[in-house]
């Protein structure tokens, strides 16, 4: 029997909680995780229930029964089938040690993700790609060719119906158009511990600085470059010994882990986007179990 995840957001009210593990019991469902959030800021109340169909009734159908109470308690809801993984594009421009992560995670089943492409401005990573049979797409960038470039980029998004775009160390700056068609379907890996050192070369301006702790910020993409609502971040120490360019090799497994454990919570649903904030609920045994699945 496989486990599946709900994820609800809805205004703060007493009961949210017994109505939706009473509504389970009722669909023959039990409860084998369950995080939930109250912003009290906002008002707002978050809830994240990996559950098991024990009498076999199938998704469609429990989620279907939902739908009056989703409308009664005014809820944002998804159903959330954990068999089925989503579709992701990778993009990369010229630094590959996150996509060769990812793709060593993705092969040896640590990231249950379904990769419809890998797109890049460049073709330093194209035989990788093709190594591992993922289609590669180039794409080159010029300062005149921005709109058509993205055209095209938009196009391989709707082509494969990719559902989440991770940015893994692709350096250049997304449209705002493309940024408000995807809220919350864009992740980056940004190389500092925003919001230090926003932009290009966050490694110098670190070494400028002087800073003792450099890091990486994993967050969703936004048209306001690299403030986006932050899902993950790390920090390392560094040293006066340590040049700039030695802050770029201390940082590329600092970022790669990063990014990993943001799509790692991105894709078992344990992310909400709450204002420019997000809520990231702790990994459930099931989702190191749905890795596990061939
Ligand atoms: N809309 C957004 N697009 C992108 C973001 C973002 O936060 N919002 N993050 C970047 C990644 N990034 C830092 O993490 C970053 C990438 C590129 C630049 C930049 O100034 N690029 C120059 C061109 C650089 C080049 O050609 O090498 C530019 O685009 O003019 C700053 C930060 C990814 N996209």
């Amino acid at each position: 029997m496989t486990t599946d995840i709900l994820t609800v957001s809805c205004p703060s009210k007493r009961g949210i909680v017994a109505t939706i593990s009473s509504y389970l019991a009722s669909q023959g469902c039990s409860i084998s995780d369950s995080s939930q959030f109250d912003d009290v800021e906002t008002g707002t109340f978050f809830m994240r229930v990996s559950f098991i169909s024990e009498e076999g009734k199938p998704l469609s159908e429990i989620a279907e029964g939902f739908t009056r109470i989703g409308a009664e308690w005014n809820m944002n809801f998804e159903f959330h089938d954990s068999t089925t993984r989503m579709k992701v594009i990778l993009m990369v421009s010229r630094f590959g040690h996150c996509l060769n992560d990812i793709l060593y995670r993705w092969k040896i089943g640590m990231l249950p993700i379904d990769i419809v492409g890998v797109v890049s401005n460049h073709f330093n990573y194209q035989h990788l790609v093709l190594s591992h049979n993922l289609p590669f797409h180039h794409i080159k960038v010029t300062k005149d060719n921005k709109a058509e470039a993205e055209a095209e980029l938009m196009a391989i998004i709707e082509r494969t119906q990719a559902e989440l775009i991770v940015l893994a160390r692709y350096m250049q700056v997304l449209s705002d158009e493309l940024c408000r068609r995807m809220p919350g379907r864009v992740i980056n890996i940004h190389h500092s511990f925003l919001p230090g050192f926003k932009g290009a070369k966050p490694y110098h301006q670190a070494h400028k600085r002087g800073v003792k702790l450099i890091g990486a910020t994993a967050h969703y993409v936004t048209a306001e470059l690299d403030e986006g609502p932050i899902i993950d971040q790390e920090t390392i120490a560094v040293t006066h010994a340590q040049s700039a360019d030695d802050y770029v090799s201390i940082g590329r497994d600092v970022e790669s882990r990063t990014l990993a454990r943001a799509i790692h919570a991105h894709i078992h649903h344990r992310v909400f986007v709450n204002g420019d904030r997000t809520i990231v609920f702790p990994a459930s045994p099931d989702s190191y179990a749905a890795d596990r699945v061939g």
